[in-house]
């Protein structure tokens, strides 16, 4: 079962209990089995999965809740805890700091996305302001290098390796003085993999963990490989001090429950995730928001900062100004699509929204929006600086229309589709308008100006039905710390999904 799925049964089970008048034995039975055979089926270890259902029982003891609890609620929160539980080992990892030398060790089996992983990983601390570099310790496989170099040089990230030496434990050891010297913060070393666990891949990783003594050390591991995830983790744990885990390939159609429960195994957290081939296609793993995220109940923090991550730091509050004003033009419906197309696949946007669960936004879906973005995007290029200025819809007549429609090879039809979203999302951000507005760079000063009445009336109705209306709201907004600013952004995801 694909973890979308998994989180769509889970949800589902806690509907079907919270549609019972009465939450008896029975209801509360029938809701545990529903989640039971829903997580064996994506393939989380038997005994996990036991344990979790006998501590929600004990928890949740019916007979000891007087009539006036919330017992829906109760129920739902101990899920949530439970599933929090089998994923967070209750200490976190080495973190490295930055300015400060790091020597970071990756770890896996050959295929499970490790020398992607590291770039990835060098990548995103480089976003950050680090300066990451990478080495190639890998001299099992015929073209690691090559890969590696390539990556690198893609992502303007210093790299070592050798086609000559066939050493891993002088490679390594070289790399990592190198890079020392040159006042690299974060040292990541790629290591070999094999095809299965065997004796000459953990006694090479020994050695180069020995010679290299890494402040961190990472395991990777593909998250279609089902059941057998919780004896490999195990197997890498015992040969050398994971302190970490990466799971890749989280995108695929594979069970990813299974590679989740490495974390019981290896007791140590997953730090990220990888959702994609490219190197940004690559997320922080939070345990509380990925299980608000997989039961559909959307992951505020996630969104807001995959938004602040495209929308540069100095537009912000320019735009924010502009929306409290109520001056809502189509060049910024223009700049916000370009945003929407920067935050990387449309449905792990979605997925972040609360009652959009990814099961909700099918692949085709998602491609029919993009191009439908696109689209719009081509006739804006079209329009002249007055028209993209104008927040008056008006100005927009039937030979405007065609003038646009013609420039744009599209059919005018499809231009007065465009103005109606338009008028659709201008709408929703005229309910910005008054907004307080922090001062620049304060981006967080939003979060306490945005109440969840406020919230209310930005989200599309249907989404808000979704999140259990206004209760629910204010509770999701308490559950997840701050709800940051929202940006009306809901409404551009709005009305239908598209
Ligand atoms: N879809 C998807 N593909 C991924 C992800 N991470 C890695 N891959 C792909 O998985 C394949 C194997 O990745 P590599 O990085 O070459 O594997 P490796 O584990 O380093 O292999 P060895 O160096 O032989 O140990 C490549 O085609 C990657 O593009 C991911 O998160 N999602």
């Amino acid at each position: 079962m694909v973890l979308a799925e998994l989180g769509g049964s889970i949800s589902r089970a806690l509907q079907q209990m919270s549609n019972a008048t009465v939450i008896d034995e029975k209801v509360l039975n029938d809701c545990l089995n529903d989640i039971t055979r829903a997580l064996l089926q994506s393939d989380v270890q038997f005994k996990l999965v036991r344990d979790m259902q006998t501590n929600i029982k004990n928890i949740v003891n019916l007979d000891d809740l007087a009539a006036g609890h919330n017992k829906r609620r109760i129920i739902q929160q101990a899920v949530f805890n439970e599933l929090c539980k089998i994923l967070d080992p209750g200490k976190p990892s080495f973190t490295p700091k930055k300015g400060k030398t790091s020597v970071v060790m990756f770890v896996g089996l050959q295929g499970s996305g490790k020398t992607t992983t590291c770039t990835k990983y060098a990548y995103y601390h480089q976003k950050k302001g680090w300066k990451p570099a990478l080495v190639c310790a890998d001299t099992f496989r015929a073209g690691a290098f090559d890969q590696l170099k390539q990556n690198s040089t893609k992502a303007k990230i210093p790299f070592y390796g050798s086609y000559m030496e066939s050493d891993p434990v002088k490679i390594a050891v070289d790399g990592v003085e190198r890079f020392k010297e040159e006042n690299c913060d974060l040292i990541i070393v790629d290591t070999s993999g094999r095809h299965k666990q065997e004796a000459a891949l953990f006694e090479e990783m020994r050695q180069v963990s020995e010679a290299t003594k890494p402040d961190l050390v990472i395991f990777v591991m593909d998250s279609s490989i089902g059941q057998a995830a919780f004896d490999q983790a195990q197997a890498f744990k015992q040969s050398v001090a994971v302190g970490a885990v990466i799971v890749t390939k989280m995108d695929g159609h594979a069970k990813g429950g299974g590679a989740l429960s490495a974390v019981a195994a290896t007791k140590s957290p997953v730090i990220f995730i990888g959702t994609g081939e490219h190197m940004d296609e690559f997320e922080v793993f939070d345990v509380k928001p990925f299980v608000s995220r997989l039961l559909g109940m959307g992951d505020w923090s996630g969104f807001m900062d995959k938004i602040q991550e495209v929308v540069p730091m100095d537009q912000q509050p320019e735009l924010l100004q502009k929306l409290s004003e109520g001056n809502f033009t189509l060049r910024i419906m223009y700049e916000q699509f370009q945003n929407i197309m920067k935050m990387g696949p449309i449905s792990q946007v979605f997925s972040m929204l609360p009652g959009f669960s990814a099961e909700l936004m099918p692949k085709g879906r998602e491609k029919e929006s993009q191009a439908k973005i696109k689209r719009y995007m081509t006739m804006m290029d079209s329009m002249t600086n007055e028209e993209l200025d104008s927040s008056n819809p008006k100005l927009m007549n039937e030979s405007r229309m065609m003038r646009i429609a013609r420039g744009a090879g599209r059919q005018i039809r499809e231009v007065m589709e465009m103005m109606e979203e338009y008028k659709r999302l201008a709408k929703i951000w005229s309910k910005m308008k008054g907004l307080k507005i922090p001062k620049k760079g304060e981006m967080s000063a939003l979060s306490r100006n945005m109440n969840a009445q406020h919230m209310s009336k930005v989200l599309p109705p249907q989404m808000l039905k979704q999140i259990g209306g206004m209760g629910g709201l204010q509770n999701l907004m308490k559950q997840m710390g701050s709800a940051k600013d929202m940006m009306g952004m809901g409404g551009l995801f709005g009305g239908g999904g598209d």
